[in-house]
Parts: C-alpha cells; structure tokens; sequence
C-alpha cells in the first residue's frame, strides 16, 4: 500500500494522517508514504506505483487529491483508497468513507473495493482530465478560479461562501451550449456529476451514484446576479433539483462549449471550454466501508 499525501489539502492534516498510519501499523499493514510537492504530481507517483503492482494507492487529501490519484491508476489493477483530508470531501460523503482516522484505517485494512466509474474530459488540444465526482462550466467554476488557496485553507468550506458572494456582480454569465448524447441544449451554468452531492453535503442530482455509469446533468437555465444567489440559497436546503430552472437530465456523452468559460472539476479550476466528457475507458476500484 502506498500513502498519496497531499500536504496543502485541507487545514493542517498531517496531524490526522499520522493517527491513520499508526492504525495502519497497528492492523498490521506497512504502508510507504509519498508527499506531493506540487500539482499533478499525485498522479505520477500513483502511475509509478501502479507499474510496481502496489494493490491499493490510498489519496490522503481532498477530491482533487483523489482525482489526481485516479488518473494515475488509471486502466491499471491497483485500487483507489481514500484517507480524506480535504475541505469538501464530497467523494468520501458520497461513499460513506468515514473521516475519522481509526474508522478510515480499518476500512483501508478491511480492503473491500467498489467500482468506480469516473468521466473524462476531453479539451479542443486532444489533453484529457480525469474527474470523480463533478465537472461544473460557468458561475461555480468561476468560483473555484478565483478562490485563493491561503483562504481556503484559512477558513474552509466558508471561503466558497465568501467567493460566491464576490462573484455574483461581476461574473458575466456567458451561455454555455450543452449537447446531451447528441441533442442540442442551452444553460447560463451546468454540472456534469457521477454523484448526489455537492459541496459537501448538499443534495443535487438525486439518483446519481458514482459507482453507477453515465452522468447526471444539472442544467441551470437563469443568468445573472439574483439567479445565482437563488440557487445559492437553495443549494444547503437541498432544493436546487426542485427549482423550476433547473433540469437534471442523464446522459452519456456530453459536450459543452462557450466563449470564455471556466471549468472546475473535483474542486479544482482546470481551464475554460469546450469540453467532451464521457466515460473514462475503464472503470476501476475503489476501497469501501
Ligand atoms: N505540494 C503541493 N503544494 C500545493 N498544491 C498542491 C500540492 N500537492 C497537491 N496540490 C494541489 O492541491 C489542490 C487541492 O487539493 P485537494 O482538492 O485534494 O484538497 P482540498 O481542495 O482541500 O479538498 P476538496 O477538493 O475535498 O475540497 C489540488 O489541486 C492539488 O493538485
């Protein structure tokens, strides 16, 4: 077993990986531990370890720690486990991974894997990304561009509420044009999701599973300041799905395109439009209560 540890997930972690090693040792296990100096880098060290045949390469970090790792262990037999560190840690609320460092041990200890199936997208250049949980184009993904890291360290999830109010009057709400398995849409914003949640805890596409193949789409019809701080507001009361300008519809294949318009996935800004996601070419496993 191979520990993925990214150091600038969440606030001051180390504490807790360090509990979750010594429960490790204590079930019996030797898992080796390797720190991420930068991005990206998870998903060499993962890809390395896959090649050496380590059977499970464990992400100690938040959703983009675990995407990264994902990437890495991509179409190999190795299986994804998760130590989750981060801020948000939708992936592990989806799943049920619990955060508390003995009972994620005995979970990793355990070994029963899942599978997962995570999306790619592919970039106009021909560069793919893998994701896990979500991709978003427009107003939550020019959220996540502008978010400082030494914010979101500092305060946590509150951060995404404080950025969110900040970009309400200035972002332009630019129309993303959504194709869904070949029939032609419209948005002022969209979600592409494997899971149920977002943000955390947040309810958004119920039905969806990422253990499940396919996507669920949530298109956000309305533009401009008020509609954004609507949907804002219905997001923790886990209303979004019930807003009239809001469909989720389920698709397979999924293409977005739009001037100037920013992409997060995992959490994580990665560039602007067009996208074609679909499923990742193979599904692979994840470690599970
Ligand atoms: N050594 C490093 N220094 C700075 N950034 C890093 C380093 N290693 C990884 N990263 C980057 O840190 C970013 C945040 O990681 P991650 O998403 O796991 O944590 P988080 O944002 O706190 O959690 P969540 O996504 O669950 O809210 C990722 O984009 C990752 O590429």
């Amino acid at each position: 077993m191979l520990i993925v540890f990214n150091p600038a997930a969440g606030a001051r972690r180390r504490r807790r990986l360090l509990a979750a090693l010594d429960l490790l040792r204590g079930l019996g296990l030797r898992p080796e531990i390797a720190e991420t100096l930068r991005r990206g880098h998870a998903t060499d060290l993962a890809r390395a370890a896959a090649l050496d045949g380590v059977r499970t390469v464990v992400a100690a970090g938040g959703d983009g720690t675990i995407a990264e790792v994902a990437a890495g262990l991509a179409g190999s037999d190795s299986a994804l486990g998760v130590l989750p560190l981060g801020t948000a840690n939708v992936l592990a609320l989806e799943l049920g991974l619990p955060r508390a460092p003995d009972r994620a041990a005995e979970v990793l200890a355990m070994g029963r894997t899942a599978l997962l199936h995570p999306g790619l997208a592919r970039y106009a250049d021909g560069r793919e990304l893998l994701f896990v949980q979500m991709l978003g184009a427009g107003f939550d993904a020019a959220v996540v561009h502008a978010l400082a890291p030494g914010l979101k360290r500092a305060i946590g999830k509150g951060a995404y509420v404080w950025q969110t109010m900040r970009e309400m009057p200035r972002y332009p709400f630019a129309p993303v044009a959504v194709t869904l398995d070949g029939r032609e849409d419209r948005a002022a914003s969209v979600i592409v999701t494997k899971g149920r949640l977002y943000a955390g805890r947040f309810l958004l596409a119920p039905g969806a599973d990422p253990r499940a193949e396919g996507f669920h789409v949530a298109l956000f019809r309305d533009a401009g300041a008020l509609a954004a701080l609507r949907y804002a507001a219905a997001l923790p009361l886990g209303l979004i799905s019930h807003l009239s300008s809001v469909e989720i519809r389920r698709a397979e294949r999924v293409r977005l395109a739009g001037e100037g318009v920013p992409i997060q996935a995992d959490g994580d800004a990665v560039g602007h439009l067009p996208v074609d996601i679909a499923a990742a070419p193979r599904a692979m496993r994840i470690v599970v209560p």
